[in-house]
């Protein structure tokens, strides 16, 4: 990250509010207090708006940080702290021996019903088969269900961040939203395993996951939810769709673009995931992240196959907006430098209320329950570090 950064602690001396956190395992990015927002806008215009922000505003932190919507036509949401940390192993408790959150009191409806989602993924499921023969037919759609929950006190971000952050294997934010109808404040806090894209100078980094099975405390079961994911053949399908639009969409900005360690077995506390992770060079040097992230955004991960489609047909199927869930949290410098994570494990929070979010993508050979089991896996990194199961009872097992 450039120069202009301060110490987090004259932040907390000045009481200033943490508006954005990213916490991976060796390093946190926080930003305290608002200083500036960038102009709002659709994502094609993003790097260009994110350039004149630094050329207009020539006052504090040379960074910028916030979330990218789903949606690419819809407003993202980006600010230049008042101050800036950027800390080497600030990972506080992770790792160590901690005792679950207290559980939040609260009532959890699913919106759809989980009947309701498989009836969706079988209708997806039709759509994919009606268009094969077609000259650019329709082959992956990812398909999300959302948790609401009224909890009778507010919820606490910073608790949750950290609750989540006790596993080493993902990234943990948390990141201020524009005001909405709420009252409070809306913020966007998640694990995420999965980055979008990274840029440290001429380096590109990318690591989408695709192919999903739940872990489980039993060492066989676990072990042989894992050797199934991977050995589907549906999953390493549906993996590689991601893959090969990752390629398409960096291959023009990068010379020695690859994937040297090839599609590996990804774990979090909750899920085993295959992942590929892909290393590219700049092909010009002044490509800012930015653009590398609107360019990729939103990968068939999140989406599916082709994007446009595949989004309308979610917007169709879902029956909701996905506001910034299955969009992206990060942050880029002036010097064009900048980490970008996919929004997903996520949660809106507002008060007392939160709405909790999470997808499967549906190829063909998908199995509506199958899948429905999938997203109510994905909930369970948020669920457990809220201290309760789908159906808002809490956990009685403390974790170790
Ligand atoms: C959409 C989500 O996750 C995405 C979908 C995956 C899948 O379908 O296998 C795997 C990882 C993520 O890219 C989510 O967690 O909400």
């Amino acid at each position: 990250m450039s120069s202009g950064n301060e110490s987090s602690n004259s932040a907390s001396a000045q009481g200033v509010d943490e508006v954005f956190r990213l916490q991976g395992s060796a390093r946190s990015v926080t930003g305290q207090g608002l200083r500036a927002e960038v102009e709002r806008g659709a994502i094609d215009s993003l790097a260009a708006r994110v350039a004149a922000f630094f050329a207009e505003n020539q006052g504090g932190p040379r960074v910028v940080m916030g979330a990218l919507p789903f949606d690419r036509s819809q407003a993202d949401y980006l600010f230049q702290p008042q101050i800036c940390a950027d800390a080497a192993d600030d990972r506080g408790s992770a790792g160590k021996r901690m005792a679950l959150p207290d559980a939040v009191r609260c009532a959890i409806t699913p919106v759809p019903a989980p009947v309701a989602y498989g009836e969706a993924v079988a209708a997806a499921l039709k759509l994919i088969a009606g268009s094969a023969g077609e000259p650019d037919p329709l082959t992956k759609v990812v398909l999300s269900r959302s948790l609401e929950l009224a909890s009778t006190h507010e919820f606490d971000a910073a608790r949750l961040l950290a609750a989540l952050a006790r596993d080493p294997s993902i990234t943990a934010f948390s990141t201020l939203l524009p005001a909405g109808a709420d009252a409070a404040r809306p913020l966007l806090v998640g694990a995420t395993p999965e980055l979008l894209v990274s840029r440290k100078g001429s380096e590109v980094v990318s690591h989408p996951l695709a192919g999903s099975a739940r872990r489980y405390a039993d060492p066989a079961a676990d072990r042989a939810s894992a050797a199934a994911l991977e050995t589907s053949e549906k999953d390493r399908r549906e993996h590689q769709a991601v893959v090969d639009a990752v390629f398409d969409a960096l291959s023009p900005y990068c010379r020695d673009l690859n994937a040297p360690e090839g599609t590996t077995l990804r774990s979090t506390a909750s899920m085993w995931h295959l992942g590929t992770r892909i290393v590219g060079t700049l092909k010009d040097a002044q490509t800012p992240v930015a653009e590398l992230a609107s360019v990729l955004h939103p990968t068939p991960a999140v989406c599916g196959l082709p994007r446009e489609r595949s989004a309308e047909v979610i917007g169709q199927l879902e029956g909701y907006d996905r506001g910034f869930y299955a969009g992206a949290v990060g942050w880029a410098d002036e010097a064009g430098d900048g980490e970008w994570y996919v929004s997903i494990r996520s949660a809106r929070l507002a008060g007392r209320h939160a709405t909790l979010y999470a997808g499967a993508g549906i190829v063909a050979g998908s199995d509506p329950a199958g899948e429905t089991d999938e997203t109510s896996a994905k909930f369970v990194a948020l669920l457990s570090a809220l201290g309760i199961d789908e159906h808002g009872r809490p956990l009685r097992e403390h974790a170790a």
